[in-house]
């Protein structure tokens, strides 16, 4: 299928990696999308793990260990070591690195906070694409910025560029996309990529869903009517996405006081905070496989530190 649009960002890479025929160009994209061999995802490929039931783990170098800091709990390991010995016990999860696309319409701090918990090591996943209606808005310029492709959705009624959205399911199956994350994008996702990712597309909303959300519940609008309501507590909320605004399952929140004379301003800049660290704790556990349907329907977190605990 010849994809009428355009992607922005690097130029087509001469490279060894799967080229993508994605519009007018092929792009190239390296395998975990531009990991470089110093990347410590890469550096833990020394590390011996199983995987299976989980259980107090040690994940040790093979032939030796290192001074440990506290125990924690992983999908398995060859080797049980108790941390109260001196060896260093360290996060290791199974499987490969899940890939992300992230749709952004604005500044995109959460995607920025999402790819830096990818690039330090801490998110066993990589941001492989970014989708935006705004091509020219700031998550656009980070990607390119950043070596990440950025496709245009939806196609703009006046506008050549863009991608329908059969296009846009198709390309990023395409990439072997697994999860998608909206993070202030500003469009109806449409129902033929709701089918398509089924229980895999994700949005944070900058309030206590359900309360102030839904169709022209966006931006500093949310924060202007939590404080005309005289609501006392406000925080964000990322919940899985269906066919309407903001009324999928919700699978986290954290909670921060309104203050009497908060500003719209600063009640968002208190929000934003919780919601970029919000936002990669559970992109974490997404890409770790952590995350469980109570019979109810209502999706929960596994801890990562003992699981046996959900929340
Ligand atoms: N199918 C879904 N698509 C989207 C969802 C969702 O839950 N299901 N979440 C939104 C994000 N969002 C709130 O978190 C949201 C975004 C935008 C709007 C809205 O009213 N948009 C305006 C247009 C705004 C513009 O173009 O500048 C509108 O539709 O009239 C409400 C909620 C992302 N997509
Ligand atoms: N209803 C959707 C919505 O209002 N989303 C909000 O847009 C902002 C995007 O900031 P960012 O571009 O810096 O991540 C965030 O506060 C997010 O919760």
């Amino acid at each position: 299928m010849e994809l009428q649009h355009i992607v922005y960002g690097v130029s087509p890479k001469l490279s060894p990696a799967p080229s993508i025929p994605i519009g007018k160009q092929l792009f190239s994209l390296k395998p975990h999308s531009l990991l470089s061999s110093s990347h410590p995802s890469i550096q833990s490929q020394n590390f011996e793990v199983l995987s299976g039931a989980y259980y107090p783990i040690n994940i040790a170098k093979r032939g030796g260990c290192y001074s440990s800091r506290r125990r924690v709990w992983c999908s398995s390991s060859r080797d049980i070591a108790d941390p109260n010995e001196g060896h260093e016990v360290r996060t290791q999860v199974t499987g490969r690195r899940k890939k992300l696309a992230v749709f952004v319409s604005g500044g995109g701090s959460n995607f920025k906070s999402i790819h830096e918990a990818s690039k330090r090591g801490s998110l066993h996943g990589d941001v492989i694409v970014l989708v935006t209606n705004k091509s020219e808005c700031g998550g656009a310029e980070y990607a390119r910025n950043n070596g990440i492709p950025v496709i245009l959705f939806p196609k703009a009624k006046d506008e050549s560029d863009g991608l329908c959205p059969n296009e846009l399911v198709d390309t990023l199956r395409r990439l072997e996309v697994d999860f998608i994350l909206l993070a202030g994008y500003l469009k109806l996702i449409p129902v033929e990529l709701i089918r398509a990712y089924e229980r895999s597309i994700f949005n944070i909303h900058p309030s206590l869903l359900p309360a102030f959300g839904g169709k022209g519940h966006y931006g500093m609008k949310v924060h202007k009517a939590v404080i005309a309501s005289g609501a006392r507590f406000s925080g964000p909320t990322i919940h899985y996405v269906d066919e309407h605004y903001d009324t999928g399952r919700i699978l986290a929140q954290r909670v921060v006081p309104v203050l009497a004379n908060d500003t719209a301003e600063e009640l968002a800049a208190r929000v934003l905070r919780e919601e970029h660290q919000l936002y990669v704790e559970v992109v974490e556990a997404l890409c770790e496989d952590r995350i469980v349907w109570r019979k109810d329907g209502v999706p929960l977190i596994r801890s990562k530190e003992n699981p046996n605990e959900t929340y």
